[in-house]
């Protein structure tokens, strides 16, 4: 099977480690030319996955059209630039998997949802779950959904793509493992907050617990299966990136708690913190569902430059309501 990566960032570089096992031949695409290069030459991406040997049948190019002929293409440009780079990428009926976690600004559309209107003859897959690209470039067991429609295909993209430490968990639920990567980076951004400002470890279960519970609310109103938000992609993944300050989202937060702006935060980044951009759209999404995201909608405003104790203090004087609610 014949394996194309757009993205040359973490996960793009880890992503194609894992399909090059076993000695398969894998395209990766990266806008970068030092990517090209440092992988091509030296066999490590030392822009975005610096320390990891990879293997050397990963043949990275900064031209699109060496994609033409894969038999699936992974998709891993972060979510507000998938729909440009798939624009410019030769894909027909090729197997989209997609693997960035947001939603694109603007249209509020999920990245399916994108993908579909530019290859409307390409098959979409999702892959999403509990994944820190250096875990996953280590070779440490990890665990994700494959998501497709197409059960059958699902099925085979699930088998081709899994390796000895990468097991793959076939649904047919799209949106439901979109929604889940989505939504758990917003509220990643908020349980950084707790630590950032000190708010103990019982603050930052509850902000699990209920930012959850606002992830269903808005999955299932999207047409999410309840499984779906309770396994790998939605509840695995918020429970790793609220705990770990490996996550961008949640360092990002760290540094709002503790009183740093976003602008400031944000500028000196070469890498994306997916939150940051999905928390204004998930709110209006929300809104426009009729859905209630009082979490969302906290770490909107922190974004925006609201202080701590004035968001957490509206947080906590909400009116009490039932646990179902
Ligand atoms: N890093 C992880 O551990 C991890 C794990 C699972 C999913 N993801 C998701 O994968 C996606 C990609 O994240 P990453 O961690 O590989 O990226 P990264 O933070 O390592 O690197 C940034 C990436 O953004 C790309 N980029 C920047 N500006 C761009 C533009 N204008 N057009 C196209 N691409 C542009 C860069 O080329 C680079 O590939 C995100 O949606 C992220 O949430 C990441
Ligand atoms: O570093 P983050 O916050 O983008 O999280 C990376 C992955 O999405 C974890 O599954």
């Amino acid at each position: 099977m014949k394996i194309g990566v757009i993205g040359g960032g973490a996960w793009g570089t880890a992503l194609a480690q894992v399909a090059a096992h076993e000695g398969r031949d894998v395209i990766l695409w990266a806008r970068e030319t030092a990517v090209v290069d440092s992988i091509n030459e030296h066999h490590e991406n030392s822009l975005f996955l610096a320390g990891v040997a990879l293997s050397p049948t990963i043949r990275a190019t900064e031209d699109l059209t060496a994609l033409a002929d894969m038999d699936a293409i992974l998709v891993v440009a972060p979510a507000q630039h998938v729909g440009s780079v798939l624009a410019a990428a030769p894909v027909g009926r090729i197997p989209l998997v997609l693997c960035a976690k947001g939603i694109e600004a603007g249209s509020k559309r999920l990245v399916g949802e994108v993908a579909r209107a530019v290859h409307p003859n390409a098959p979409i897959a999702v892959l999403s779950g509990p994944t820190f690209a250096h875990e996953v470039a280590a070779g440490l067991p990890t665990a994700v959904t494959l998501a497709c429609e197409d059960a059958d295909l699902g099925e085979r993209l699930a088998t081709r793509l899994a390796a000895r430490h990468f097991r793959t968990y076939a649904s047919t639920d799209v949106a439901g493992a979109e929604i889940g990567g989505a939504v758990k980076n917003v509220l990643a951004i908020g349980c950084g907050v707790v630590e950032g400002a000190g708010l103990g470890q019982n603050a930052r279960a509850a902000l699990i617990a209920r930012g959850f519970a606002e992830m269903t609310r808005f999955g299932l109103a999207r047409g999410a299966r309840a499984e779906t938000l309770a396994g790998l992609s939605g509840l695995g993944d918020l429970v790793l990136t609220c705990s770990s300050i490996s996550s961008r989202n949640f360092s990002l937060g760290v540094g709002l708690g503790r009183g740093d702006s976003a602008a400031m935060l944000l500028s000196d980044r070469r890498t994306v913190a997916e939150g940051a951009f999905t928390a204004p759209v998930l709110r209006e999404a929300a809104r426009d569902a009729g859905v209630d995201m009082p979490i969302t909608e906290a770490v909107c405003r922190l974004l925006e430059g609201a202080p701590v104790s004035d968001v957490i203090g509206d947080l906590l004087a909400r009116p009490l309501k039932g646990e179902a609610g």
